[in-house]
């Protein structure tokens, strides 16, 4: 029996806020936010749901990225621990849809105004003709660097991988400092360099494997150079702590990243300075230029106790008004048409950048296996990095664990 049913039997049932039309009870939110950054800002902005609605108690609590997705679907399986709402990744919603572990929206308070969400944004929020959730935020990727070691060097932001090279040399010769950090243990970090050979994880339209043809293997070959001529490091392990710290510390000149980055970047000495900070397309690679899409949307627990009042809280939390606040406070894009026209969030420089990238940005496959392509992707991405294994048997490596995952794929 899929949750789902289970869920639609009870959702009248206490907590909900069926008599006084007034919304009551609880409502435990599940979020993923980065602590000591992000984390307040949604706590806060959650906070404020119950001065609209003073019969409703908010359960604010903070799950980490790498921990929420599993614990999600372990304890909607078992049916007891899950949330009412959950900041569910991109990649994730269609997995926890296909599970039945989400509540459909269509028809309840939490769409209202959908027609205000940029497509892209919704895209992932939409499975099987229903929709299971709002979308929050949007993301995609750039190149980050250090005015001022730019400037010592005498140096542009590259505009593909062969001035990237070129720049880290001059980057190195100039001030003795490493040109890009680029992060090893997370395979996201390798996409824009995947997309950049014309390639991709799948095909998803034909039902096909691409990781590990030309393209593929050439984008392997592309990073692991970037490693071997020394114009970057990398980390097999702890890539975020090393990434940050090394950009904020100034010990390299670049860092690829999104705007979730932006809080932690702030607080570095070499950005204390905000003007320090510039924000460049990711480098073209030799069949053009791309970045990823990413981002988190707001989902409800198909078993939720309290259905009206977790609509609601979702409706709240990706509402034009919320989602002002949240990009006035950390620089984070709306997934709303209508706040882009805002003049704060015009003026916001960073939003500014990453709002074009995000319309050019690569839209990957949003099918229940969306996110587990990432796990043997990262495993031979950080191979090749280290010279664990060549770009071709590493490609190969991750054909043939998304073969026996997406089954009937060629
Ligand atoms: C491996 C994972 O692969 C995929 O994830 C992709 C993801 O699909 C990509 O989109 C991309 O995500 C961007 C993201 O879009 C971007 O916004 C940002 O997120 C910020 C937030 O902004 C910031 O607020 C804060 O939250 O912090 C967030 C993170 O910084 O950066 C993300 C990229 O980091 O890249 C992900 C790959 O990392 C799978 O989906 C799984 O997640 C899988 N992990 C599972 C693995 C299981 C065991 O195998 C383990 O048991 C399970 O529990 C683990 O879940």
């Amino acid at each position: 029996v899929t949750l789902a049913a289970c869920g639609g039997s009870d959702s009248g049932s206490t907590g909900g806020s069926k008599s006084s039309g007034e919304l009551s009870g609880t409502v435990t939110w599940w979020d993923t936010s980065t602590v000591g950054s992000e984390d307040k800002v949604f706590k806060k902005l959650a906070e404020g749901f119950t001065k609209k609605h003073p019969k409703v108690t908010v359960k604010y609590v903070n799950v980490p990225f790498g921990e929420a997705q599993n614990k999600f679907k372990n304890a909607a399986q078992s049916g007891s621990g899950a949330p009412d709402v959950i900041r569910s990744e991109v990649a994730w919603t269609p997995e926890f849809a296909d599970l039945g572990y989400l509540a459909p929206l269509d028809g309840t308070p939490a769409l209202k105004n959908q027609d205000d969400f940029l497509a892209q944004a919704a895209a992932s929020t939409k499975y099987n003709g229903k929709t299971y959730a709002v979308p929050q935020v949007i993301d995609s990727m750039g190149l980050f660097y250090n005015k001022k070691i730019f400037k010592e060097a005498g140096v542009e932001a590259p505009k593909n991988i062969a001035e990237l090279k070129t720049a880290a040399a001059k980057i190195k010769e100039k001030t003795g400092k490493t040109g890009l950090y680029l992060r090893g243990d997370d395979a996201y970090w390798f996409l824009s360099f995947l997309y950049g050979e014309g390639g991709d994880m799948v095909d998803a339209e034909n039902k096909k494997i691409t990781i590990d043809n030309e393209a593929g293997v050439k984008a392997f070959k592309t990073v692991k150079d970037l490693v071997d001529s020394k114009a970057a490091i990398t980390d097999a392990t702890n890539g975020w702590d090393n990434m940050q710290a090394a950009f904020k510390d100034g010990k390299v000149a670049m860092m690829i990243n999104g705007p979730w980055a932006l809080a932690d970047t702030y607080a570095g000495k070499e950005f204390a300075d905000k003007a320090n900070l510039g924000i460049a397309p990711v480098p073209a690679g030799s069949a053009g230029q791309g970045a990823p899409q990413g981002g988190h949307n707001l989902a409800v627990y198909a078993g939720s106790k309290n259905l009206d009042a977790s609509y609601a809280f979702a409706e709240y939390m990706s509402s034009a008004e919320s989602q002002a606040q949240v990009t006035k406070e950390l620089s984070l894009l709306p997934t709303r048409q209508s706040v882009y026209l805002q003049s704060e969030v015009a003026g916001n420089e960073k939003v500014g950048f990453f709002k074009p990238a995000v319309d050019k940005a690569v839209e990957r496959p949003w099918i229940p296996e969306g996110g587990s392509l990432f796990a043997p992707l990262v495993t031979e991405y950080t191979k090749v990095l280290t010279g664990q294994t060549t770009p071709e048997q590493g490609a190969k490596t991750v054909g043939d664990g998304y073969r026996k995952l997406l089954k009937d794929w060629k």
